[in-house]
């Protein structure tokens, strides 16, 4: 269970900081499976979760869908036979900021069980 998983999310204000460029570098050292995507000049978390078939990635899928109701932030998620892709970006702040490194945690927590 990562550490970071374990932190608490604050709220989302509108004017809250994005992460650091040294916050950034120490963050996702903590979640080495995940990507810095760069869309729409957006920074985003991404992972791509293989499944052997679709209940599974769909039961994955539901658990990340609580987890984000649980802490009233939500990903991008798209489900395929086999695979979900788990996108996490803060949307008030059009970049990333501390919860989505948190999230991305908790999101590896439901895939490792
Ligand atoms: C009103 C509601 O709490 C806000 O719009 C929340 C919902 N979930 C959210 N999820 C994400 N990823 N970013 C947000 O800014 C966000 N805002």
């Amino acid at each position: 269970m990562n550490a970071l998983s374990q932190e608490h999310c604050e709220a989302c204000r509108a004017d809250a900081p994005q992460v650091s460029d040294e916050e950034l570098a120490a963050l996702i050292r903590e979640i080495p499976d995940w990507a810095v995507e760069v869309r729409d000049g957006v920074m985003q978390l991404e992972r791509r979760f293989v499944f052997p078939d679709f209940a599974q990635a769909l039961d994955f899928t539901q658990r990340v869908g609580q987890l984000a109701e649980d802490a009233g932030h939500h990903p991008r998620l798209v489900t395929e036979w086999g695979s979900v892709v788990v996108t996490w970006w803060s949307h008030k702040i059009r970049g990333l900021h501390r919860n989505d490194f948190i999230l991305a945690a908790r999101t590896d927590n439901c895939f490792n069980g």
